[in-house]
């Protein structure tokens, strides 16, 4: 059955009829393996939900990443997320998305042994690296061509899953995968679901939403105006925003909207692109968290920010970064945007170079040996691509960027000291907040600190975060403002750098309000991963 025959009355297909009619072939999911089966290389990266490790396939021979499950209450049972990534990745088949192949499980080896209930791992084609981690490692400069090239592949899978009624809901760099073969691929569908709106159209923008979702959604350095302002009828145009924060990322090797707090997100959107008006903005004022919003009038300064990047680069940026998600373009759209169709051209994936392997878990290791650089000259070699010599075509027409020194146009270890450091290490005041303890919970998941409802009607206030995964209230920050278990300790560090985020929590922790106490702290830890589980993730 087509998907088009399996659509409902209202045109969208059912979760149902969209699974049958996307049924991956039986033999490209294996089912259930043992743990055994599979030789454990090392820790890759660590999430809210699950550890991910690197292995090989004892049959296979194969690397392959597994990702642990992390039964947050053993009592609570699988968790929902869980359950819905790996039901959507079963379906899921496209050279851009993730594959899941494999489902391992590890039972308790000894009758003493604590833990009563087996492990279960997802298991997915290894991936030399992620674009968070890539993007912090010094020795890696990436090219236009290059860019363009990781561009249109996350368009590419963009577009099939909006085309197939998926809202992603979690795009950020730390979630597009990369192998040494050029060749993107979107992960991480813990926060993804079925879209019940229309699918986009050539032309029309991000379209009209005809449902409500929960609005607490998408890491917030990668959230879009419509979400801070708590609309719930977004349609798909919420990861197309995503795709231009990292499209800027990639431009400028680090996050462009690194905002602190809610407020302060919303604040940096204004100043990038301009404060919201009925013409740029329809209907915002009407949104919930905009009631309160008084923003400073500005004309915003994307232009002149990206300007070195030319003036395709620029125009590609204002589209994906339109305050209107009406209007924002869509995935197809992009696709045919005159930046991918100039010189220099994309290159093809098995052009590109390949590099060391970069995962957001080694941010650690590329940052010391950042910090250990002694300023570099201008025009350095380092780690250039093949579309990065002497004669490379960059910048020679008019929808380029201004040439660079030795061909290249852009600034290579051109920043200052402070520049040099990842984002989430440089100065810009208080990492992102974490939320208040979960006291409540109102009907759309959003949570006040103090037990009452948001005033004003639920503007954006400072002092709440609404970020959902739980935070660790003692972590330090982390590139990508990515939610941190409080038991997660990056144990490949050494004891002077894990003494250094105890200073930190030390001096964040002075400007708290409330004291602190390990149980309290246990128990609301516990009572987050309760209520995420429960409600926020099943809308
Ligand atoms: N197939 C893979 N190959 C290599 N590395 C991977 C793979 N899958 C995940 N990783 C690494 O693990 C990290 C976390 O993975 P993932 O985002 O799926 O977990 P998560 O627990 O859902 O994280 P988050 O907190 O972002 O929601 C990724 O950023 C990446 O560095």
């Amino acid at each position: 059955m087509s998907i088009l025959e399996s659509r409902e009355a209202g045109g969208a297909p059912s979760p149902r009829s969209f699974a049958i009619a996307h049924q991956r072939p039986k033999n490209s999911f294996l089912g259930c393996s043992r743990i055994t089966d599979y030789e454990v290389l090392g820790k890759l990266g660590e999430g809210t939900f699950g550890e991910v490790h690197r292995a090989r396939s004892k049959k296979t021979g194969a690397l392959v990443a597994l990702k642990k499950i992390i039964m947050h209450n053993e009592k609570d049972g699988f968790p929902i997320t869980a359950l819905r990534e790996i039901k959507l990745l079963k379906l899921l088949s496209h050279k851009n998305i993730l594959r899941l192949e494999d489902m391992a499980v590890e039972h308790p080896v000894r009758s003493s042994d604590k833990r009563k209930r087996p492990i279960m791992y997802m298991v997915t084609p290894y991936m030399d690296h992620d674009l968070s981690g890539l993007l912090d490692n010094p020795s890696v400069h990436f090219t236009e061509p290059q860019i363009k090239c990781y561009m249109l592949q996350l368009l590419e899978g963009l577009k099939y899953l909006h085309e197939n009624h998926i809202l992603h809901r979690d795009m950020k760099a730390a979630n597009l995968l990369i192998n040494n073969k050029g060749i993107l691929q979107i992960a991480d569908f813990g926060l993804a679901r079925h879209y019940e709106g229309e699918v986009p159209k050539p032309g029309r923008g991000g379209g009209e939403g005809r449902r409500d979702y929960t609005s607490l959604v998408v890491t917030r350095w990668y959230r879009p105006p419509e979400l801070l302002m708590h609309l719930k009828r977004y349609t798909t145009a919420i990861d197309m925003w995503g795709v231009g924060c990292v499209f800027g990322e990639m431009l400028t090797g680090k996050p462009i909207l690194a905002g602190d707090s809610d407020l302060h997100q919303l604040e940096i959107i204004f100043d990038l692109c301009g404060t919201p008006t009925d013409e740029n903005m329809p209907g915002w004022r009407s949104l919930p968290g905009a009631e309160t919003l008084q923003p400073r009038p500005r004309p915003g300064n994307l232009a002149q920010r990206f300007r070195e990047y030319g003036s395709g680069a620029v125009s590609l940026l204002r589209e994906l970064l339109k305050l209107d998600w009406r209007s924002r373009v869509n995935a197809i759209d992009a696709l045919q945007h005159p930046y991918f169709r100039t010189a220099p051209y994309p290159a093809k994936p098995s052009d590109l170079p390949s590099f060391e392997e970069s995962h957001e878990l080694d941010r650690r290791k590329f940052h010391d040996r950042r910090a250990a650089l002694p300023p570099a000259p201008k025009g350095g070699t380092v780690g250039r691509g093949p579309h990065d010599g002497p004669n490379a075509s960059f910048g020679n027409d008019s929808f380029s960027g201004r040439n660079g020194v030795n061909g290249s146009r852009y600034p290579r270890n051109s920043r200052g000291p402070e520049e040099r450091l990842p984002a989430w290490h440089r100065d810009r005041g208080l990492p992102p907040r974490p939320p208040p303890p979960a006291d409540s919970d109102h009907g759309d998941g959003y949570r006040d600190s103090r037990g009452g409802r948001p005033r004003g009607g639920g503007g954006v206030r400072q002092d709440v975060d609404t970020y959902i995964p739980s935070y660790d209230r003692d972590a330090p920050p982390r590139r990508d403002d990515r939610p941190r278990r409080r038991d997660d300790r990056d144990d490949r560090r050494p004891d002077w750098d894990r003494r250094r985020d105890y200073d930190d929590h030390g001096r964040n922790s002075r400007t708290r309000s409330r004291s602190r106490s390990p149980i309290r702290d246990r128990d609301r830890e516990r009572d987050r991963d309760r209520e995420r589980d429960r409600d926020v993730y099943r809308r």
